[in-house]
Parts: C-alpha cells; structure tokens; sequence
C-alpha cells in the first residue's frame, strides 16, 4: 500500500532496474518515484584520467537504463554536483516525502549518506536505505562473540549457514509507479560526458544491463569448470567478468548467487566462494574503516619499505625484466582489467620483490582498474602483503617465474602481451634471459635493449623481504621495555 504521494528512488552503484531493492521498496511506498542519479563533484574532481573508464562505464550504463526509463514513459534525472546539496534541494523543489537508496558502505559514502539523511529531516522528508550490493551485512554474519568475522573459512561457513531463499529472492519493482516525466521534465539537464568534463574511452567490456546478462549468459556456460579453469589467464572464459557489472550494479548479487546455489557442481561452488569474499571484504571495510589508510593489522605500519620510485614506475609501465609481470600490467594498461591470479602475482611482486609500500600498488590500481572497489581493492592488496586480515603468510612469497610456468604453461598470455617475447619456446619464455644463445640469437630478441633485463633478483630481494617482515614480527614478540 502506497503511503508517500511521491518519492525520489537515488541510485549510485545499482545502475539497473531488475531486481533492484530500493526501487522494489519506492514503488511499493509511494504512488510516484522518480529515478535519479548524482554524478558526484566530489569524486570526479579527483580523478587523474579525463577519459576515465568508470566514468565512460557508468555514462554508458545510464544511458542504457534512461532508455528503457523512456519507453515507460519516464525518464531518469541526472545532476551534476554535490549530492548532499543536490538531493535535498531536488527533494524540496519536486515536494516529494521520501528518499529511497541502497547502501554503500565505503566511508565517503557513508558519511555522504548520514549528512544527506539530517539535511532531508529539516524538511520532513523520510531517508530510506536497504542492503543490495551485498547478500549479507553485518551483524547478520557474526561471530558467537556478536564480532565481525576477520577470517574468511568461518565467515564463509557462517554466510552458507545463514543463507535461505528469501535473502536471494527476486525484488520487483513495479514500474508502472514511475512519475510521469511531465513531472520533472524542468529539472532534466545535459549530461553528455563533454559537459562533466570527461571524454569518451573505448571499453572492453559491454556496459549496462544489456553487457551484464551478455557476460553472465555466456559464464554459465563455463561455469562448471570454474575450478579447473580461474587461474589461467589466458583461458578467455575461466572466470566470469562480472566484478565491473557488480561494482556498478548493472547485475544483482542476489540473481548470480541464486543461480550458483541452484547448481550442484564443484565449479559452482567454487565460484559462489568467490562471491563471498566480495561480502567478506565489504564487512572488513564497514567495520574496519582505518584499513583505507593502513594495515588492517597495525604493527605491519612500521615496515619502512625501502623499494625505489624507478622500480615502482616500471612495474607500472610492464618493464621490470620478468615476462609474465610485464604482461599483466600492459594488459591492465590496455583494458583496465587484470585476472585475478596476475592481481595476485604483481602485487607481491612490487611488494616483496620491489620493497615498495603496497599503498602505492593500491593506489595504482584504485586509478585505473574498471572495476576498482575500495574494499576488494584494498583487501587484495593487503592479503598479498601480508598486512591483512586472514592474510597470506609472510613467510610465504610468490615465485614471479613460477607462477608463470604453473599458470601460463604455453606462454600464451605473455606472447599476447609482450609480443617481443613470442618467439622464445614454450620452456624459455618464462625467463628468456637463461634462454641458450642460439634460441636468444633465433628470436631476433635483444634481451636488454628489446626487452628489460630484470630490474631485481627476486632470490636477492626475498631475503631482504623476509628481514623486513622478521624484524616486525619479532618486535611484537619483544614485550617493550618498562620507561
Ligand atoms: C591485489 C588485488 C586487488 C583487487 N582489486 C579488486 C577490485 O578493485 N575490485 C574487484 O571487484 N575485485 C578486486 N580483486 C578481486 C579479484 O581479483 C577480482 O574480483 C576478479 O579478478 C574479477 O574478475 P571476474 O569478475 O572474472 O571474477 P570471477 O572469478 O568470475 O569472480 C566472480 C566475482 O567474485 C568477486 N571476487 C572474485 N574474487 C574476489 C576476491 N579475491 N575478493 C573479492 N571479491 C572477489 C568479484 O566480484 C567477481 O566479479 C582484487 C584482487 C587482488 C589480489
């Protein structure tokens, strides 16, 4: 039953209109409901690149969901500006009596959201906000202790334990309670990219809901060998390519984890896991708000990280020597996209081979990865430095060279990405400077003037990690002298 005459439904990363929780609630509760999205000033005015992939995905996103808005009669409102000062004025201007929006639980937001709540309650107006982006929050997922969980096995245990179908249920918007859009047509303004001040970027991925049912319909295809088939990154479909469609909401958690409960096969299972750890890491980030600016686990802060800004620049620029590194991040210059087994390989590659602070690889990242989400981001980036929650062990360091032959056996991923490499064997490509003088002489290659001679020796550099992390680990054993 409706109670409102008429409400704003403000969506941020929840660019679609199927099965969509605020919306579901909107259209329930008020007569009228008007959609409307913010492009916030606060975050655009920060990023670096004005042809930024995020901002080009979510246009494009927009423009696919303004149309489908259109042919209900409707249209969508978008703005420009300060969403605390934009939403509480469009509230005021279009007389409406609630705000309705899904949560977001990175600290800006959250903040954002609690000022935008009280500026609404001057007028009256109701702030609504529902659990989408995740299929659990905390404290639903808690430890006996009523803590928030900090490793993921119970955690996951706990999430499977607790899940039943009404959290993965179907939320249907009723969309016949779209406001008309006479009622606000005076409100619609520009918003081509030009006039944000951005230009457009080809994307590899298709956009919108259309892109994201394209992706999933062809991943359920492949997803019972998900198991098998995650870690090899040349493998086109091993892994879904769905993490930019659920950082932007352009796909509902709940759709993809009631299709994988739904299948009874390892490659299901095992991706459903991987669902769970984007819960996990949004809990740690909801809770533990201080991993933005340091290591979940603090004693981790005193490592000073002697790597050097040329090192750390030619990680970035896929020149440091060693084949699959380099591979992986021109990939991830190209597409702002990287496989999850190459996030994992470079990042303990800068970290315990290059000694450089992981805030400055999270920060690399954070810039031009599409689908870039603080709280998987940062999480990632401090379980390969080991500074983390439910972390990898110190002690324990990702041979670059090894992972490539496990995980790159044909050196298929490399050939596609560091071409002046294709011609080494199958065997040498891996390291081409051990290759024999006559395969290096075949291949037309010069080693240290075609390609990088390594910048580091990763046997050298993880010695010098181990004294690193050996010197804090002792040091929070050493009970500190009384003063
Ligand atoms: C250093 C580092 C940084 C990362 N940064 C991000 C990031 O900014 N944004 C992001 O979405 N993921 C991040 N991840 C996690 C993971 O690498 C990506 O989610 C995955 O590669 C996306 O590809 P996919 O959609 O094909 O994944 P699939 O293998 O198909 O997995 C399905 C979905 O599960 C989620 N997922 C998978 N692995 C993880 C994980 N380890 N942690 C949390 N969620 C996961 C993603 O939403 C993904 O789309 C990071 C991992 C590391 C090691």
């Amino acid at each position: 039953m409706a109670v409102y005459q008429r409400a704003l439904c403000w969506v941020r990363r929840d660019l679609r209109l199927r099965d969509h929780t605020a919306l579901t609630a909107a259209t329930r509760q008020a007569r009228e409901v008007i959609v409307v999205f913010v492009f916030d000033t606060n975050i655009l005015r920060k990023l670096e690149d004005k042809d930024d992939r995020r901002v080009n995905f979510i246009h494009h996103s927009l423009k696919e969901m303004q149309a489908r808005l259109v042919k209900k009669g409707a249209d969508l409102l978008v703005c420009h500006g300060d969403p605390v000062l934009d939403i509480p004025r469009l509230a005021q201007e279009l007389k409406v009596d609630a705000v309705f929006t899904n949560r977001d639980y990175d600290p800006y937001a959250r903040k954002r959201d609690r000022i935008v709540e009280q500026k609404l309650k001057i007028w009256d107006v109701t702030f609504h906000s529902y659990m989408d982006q995740v299929v659990f929050e905390y404290p639903d997922i808690a430890t006996r202790q009523g803590e928030p969980f900090k490793v993921f096995t119970p955690y996951k245990n706990a999430w499977l334990g607790a899940l039943r179908p009404e959290h993965v249920a179907e939320e249907k918007p009723n969309l016949k309670r779209l406001a008309p859009v006479k009622v606000f047509k005076e409100w619609i303004e520009p918003w081509d990219l030009g006039s944000l001040g951005f230009k457009e970027n080809e994307l590899w991925v298709q956009p919108g809901e259309e892109g994201a049912r394209a992706a999933w319909r062809k991943f359920q295809k492949y997803i019972h060998r998900y198991h098998k088939d995650r870690d090899f990154p040349a493998l086109k479909h091993g892994t879904s390519g769905l993490s930019v469609h659920l950082r932007f909401g352009t796909i509902s958690i709940r759709e993809l984890v009631r299709n994988a409960m739904g299948r009874k096969n390892e490659g299901a299972r095992t991706w459903l896991s991987e669902l769970i750890w984007r819960d996990f890491y949004q809990t740690i980030l909801d809770r533990y708000s201080y991993v933005v600016r340091g290591a979940f686990r603090p004693e981790y802060d005193s490592i000073r990280w002697p790597g050097k800004e040329s090192h750390f620049k030619k990680w970035c620029a896929g020149e440091t020597g060693y084949p699959l590194i380099d591979a992986a991040m021109r990939h991830f210059a190209r597409t702002g996209w990287m496989h999850n087994r190459l996030r994992m390989v470079v990042a303990s590659f800068l970290v315990k081979d290059l000694l450089v602070d992981w805030r400055k690889g999270e920060a690399w990242f954070a810039r031009n990865l599409i689908d870039f989400e603080l709280a998987s981001n940062n999480g990632g980036w401090q379980w390969c430095a080991s500074t983390g929650c439910d972390a990898q062990p110190w002690f324990r360091i990702f041979n670059p060279v090894t992972q490539s032959k496990n995980f790159d056996p044909e050196g298929r991923f490399i050939r596609e990405n560091v071409p002046e490499l294709a011609a080494f064997s199958n065997t040498h490509i891996h390291w081409p400077h051990d290759a024999p003088d006559s395969e290096k002489e075949r291949t037309g290659c010069r080693l240290g003037k075609d390609y990088p001679d390594p910048i580091v020796d990763h046997a050298l550099q993880r010695e010098k990690a181990l004294k690193l992390f050996q010197d804090v680990a002792q040091a929070a054993l050493t009970p500190a002298e009384e003063s």
